[in-house]
């Protein structure tokens, strides 16, 4: 190992190693993945026009990305901006000019922007009489698909047309300035609007279809890629909803709780609270990050609030979460006010369920699901459905964001979550619906044998060792594992290869949910700041998490499923910018699970026009050709196992040593164990080795992982 170039590549990246979670500077990569303007031109109709010329995509241009004749024509009209305080009465927004139909569905052609009408007001049709064999076909389908209306809302075409089109608050628009936001990316194009002023969005399309006729909006259903930005497209119409409503009622001056967002991992509920936080900076809207032990104002389900009128103190930071725990559990303690509260289901579902008690949420008007796939995964359905039912009030809006759905997750959304007051449900899907981690680049790895994925980690690890042949990966890097038993036994194995002048074991380190909270922020806190090279970590860290300047995702075992693959390597290439890598080592035992996967790589190239221009990049036709399909068994079992069989319970161990000296090491412990036994015997006379045990051993010996 070359030590001074492994010190030299952690000094020389040192700049963004250092901020690996800097906010975005000034100037940006565009983080628009699918910026196309030639896309979904009519060429026929344009004859003779000029294509819009691409180059007007540059982040430090004026935002024209669009048709230049759109552009001119839309900035000519465009009105004075009007500045108001969160205390102050918004005016009303001014009508800005419309794109007319045929311009805005190019602009969401040429950007893959695709909406659709899931579920309209429609009030229940009066039942008709059906035969059974109808009932049962239609029982099967999933509703989501029957209703395919498209939509054409206006896009925003800048983030300065949010102040000067929607009229969101003038603090709120300061501090995505400050953030350095300018472009947006497509998701916050096609979603922003529609969120933050639904009639002025959908003037001019099929607007008969959509009936807004209650002005409280509507649901929303987004399935965009991952690092697309989807945390500010829910942030920031929650966030001006409020400051809209305190604008109308100046007399509300307590923080009341509003809208809730929920996340499947403390990590990404601390995240979104954070990013949260930020935005609503001086503005008086206050996002709390729940944590064990929190007391909120809640209504039991006589009607009484509990809470209300109780000081509103913030629980104190060096209280025990021990303490906190008992204070909840004996109903003391203060309440924490909020108006937006960010939380994992399980934590907020215990609150209000927690003894013979059911308490609601009725002044929750916001329901956020970030990964809603997962929230609506049988692992947490009943949690995210449970407070759902308890979020009571009769203009509750849902939305719903994730890179990736599946069919039963959309029709629980369009069915099962279905609003209260109805509200008409509309889905927005960015590119390819499930497979789209276009900005990363994509390699498969064969290591032949599990020993073989220890040695191509090193060789990630050491690019400058003799006879190195891995691809070219730079620091710093996820690996994500399928078991924690894998992590922490890869950790064991590879915390010494760093050397000490270069930081040490202190520079590998391993996350998953065996530890406690504190740990598990202690080393979230060190990744970000760039102290930490490489996580090892399981799928807990695959959805959500943002840290900005991870180069690498490397699957050391094959992902369960294409999405945990889409989640996983989403962990780079991140908000446009280039140059991840995400590596998936696969042994023979892995093949036969391996095409699906295979498929989201190829389907993702061709997303970004690539053509597995790298050496060893994307899917080979020879390999995909070869590749055998995925039947439904090898499916489950790779969902169940993770991959190869051989690696469950026992059979877990990631070692380096070669099976030669395994051997040896088994032999040596046999003959203790048997000099053990036969001093046993000789001292009892009478002692008889118990039947089986020889044969246990083996079995112990023959788990482990060639
Ligand atoms: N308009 C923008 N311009 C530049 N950067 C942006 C923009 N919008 C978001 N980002 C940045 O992109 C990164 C990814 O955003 P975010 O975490 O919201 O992605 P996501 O779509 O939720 O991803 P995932 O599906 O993995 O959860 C963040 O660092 C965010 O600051």
């Amino acid at each position: 190992m070359d030590v001074l170039k492994l010190l030299s590549r952690g000094t020389k990246k040192a700049p963004s190693q250092k901020c690996v979670d800097a906010k975005p500077a000034a100037k940006q990569p565009n983080p628009q993945l699918y910026n196309d303007p030639t896309r979904g031109v009519k060429r026929k109709r344009n004859e003779g026009q000029p294509l819009p010329d691409p180059a007007a995509n540059d982040a430090d241009e004026d935002v024209d990305f669009f048709a230049p004749r759109e552009n001119q024509k839309q900035k000519g009209k465009k009105t004075q901006a009007v500045t108001h305080n969160a205390g102050e009465k918004a005016p009303a927004p001014i009508p800005a000019p419309a794109l007319d139909d045929e311009e805005v569905r190019q602009i969401l052609r040429s950007h893959r922007l695709k909406f659709t009408l899931v579920s309209s007001h429609d009030e229940p049709k009066a039942k008709v009489k059906k035969s059974k064999k109808k009932e049962k076909k239609e029982a099967v389908k999933p509703k989501a698909k029957d209703n395919k209306t498209p939509l054409y809302p206006q896009p925003l075409n800048s983030f300065s047309d949010l102040r000067s089109i929607y009229n969101i608050s003038s603090r709120l628009n300061e501090n995505l300035a400050k953030q350095g936001y300018r472009i947006p990316t497509e998701v916050q194009l096609g979603s922003l609007p529609l969120l933050l002023d639904s009639r002025a969005a959908l003037r001019t399309s099929c607007a008969e279809n959509v009936d807004l006729k209650d002005q409280e909006g509507i649901d929303f259903l987004a399935i965009a890629p991952t690092g697309s930005g989807k945390t500010l497209a829910f942030l920031i119409p929650t966030i001006n909803k409020i400051l809209r409503m305190r604008a109308e009622s100046p007399e509300q001056k307590q923080h009341v709780l509003e809208a809730i967002v929920i996340a499947p991992t403390r990590e990404l509920a601390h995240q979104i609270a954070n990013e949260g936080k930020k935005l609503a900076q001086g503005t008086g809207v206050k996002i709390v990050g729940m944590k064990k032990g929190m007391r909120i104002p809640v209504e039991d389900q006589e009607g009484e609030t509990t809470s209300e009128g109780e000081s509103s103190e913030e629980e104190g930071d060096s209280a025990s979460e021990d303490d906190e725990e008992n204070d909840a559990e004996k109903n003391t303690g203060p309440v924490t006010k909020a108006d937006i509260l960010v939380t994992t289901p399980m934590l907020l579902l215990n609150l209000l369920t927690r003894g013979s008690k059911r308490r609601t949420l009725p002044t929750v008007k916001s329901l956020i699901l970030d990964e809603a796939d997962v929230l609506l995964d049988p692992l947490f359905r009943d949690q995210t459905i449970g407070i759902w039912n308890l979020c009571t009030n009769e203009a509750l809006r849902l939305s719903c964001w994730s890179a990736t759905m599946d069919s039963s997750a959309e029709s629980l959304i369009s069915e099962q979550l279905k609003p209260r007051k109805t509200a008409p449900l509309v889905r927005l899907v960015v590119g390819l619906k499930d497979t789209a981690v276009p900005s990363v680049r994509h390699k498969l790895v064969f290591t032949g044998t599990e020993q073989g994925k220890l040695f191509a980690l090193r060789q990630l690890l050491h690019p400058n060792s003799a006879g190195n042949s891995a691809p070219e990966m730079k620091l710093p890097f996820l690996v994500f594992t399928q078991t924690i038993e894998r992590a922490t036994a890869l950790h064991s194995e590879l915390k010494f290869d760093v050397p000490i002048q270069a930081g040490g074991s202190a520079r590998i380190a391993t996350l998953h949910s065996a530890l406690s909270e504190p740990q598990r922020s202690a080393v979230v806190s060190k990744f970000r700041a760039g102290e930490i090279w490489v996580l090892i970590t399981t799928d807990l860290l695959m959805r959500g998490i943002d840290f900005r300047g991870v180069n690498g995702v490397i699957n050391y075992d094959i992902p369960a499923t294409t999405a945990a693959y889409v989640h996983r390597v989403g962990r780079t290439g991140r908000a446009g910018h280039e140059g991840g890598v995400a590596v998936t080592f696969y042994t023979k035992e892995d093949v036969p699970h391996l095409k699906s996967i295979a498929n989201v790589i190829a389907l993702s190239d061709k997303q970004a026009g690539k053509h597995g221009e790298g050496e060893g990049e994307g899917v080979p036709k020879w390999l995909m050709d070869a590749l055998p399909k995925v039947g439904k068994n090898e499916k489950q079992k790779l969902k169940k196992h993770g991959g190869a069989e051989s690696r469950i319970g026992n059979k877990t161990k990631i070692t380096s040593k070669s099976a030669w000296e395994r051997r040896k090491d088994h032999n040596r412990r046999e003959a203790i164990a048997g000099s053990k036994r036969r001093k046993l015997e000789g001292a009892d006379g009478d002692e008889v080795r118990p039947a089986g045990a020889a044969a246990t051993d083996e079995s112990e010996w023959g788990g482990l992982d060639d």
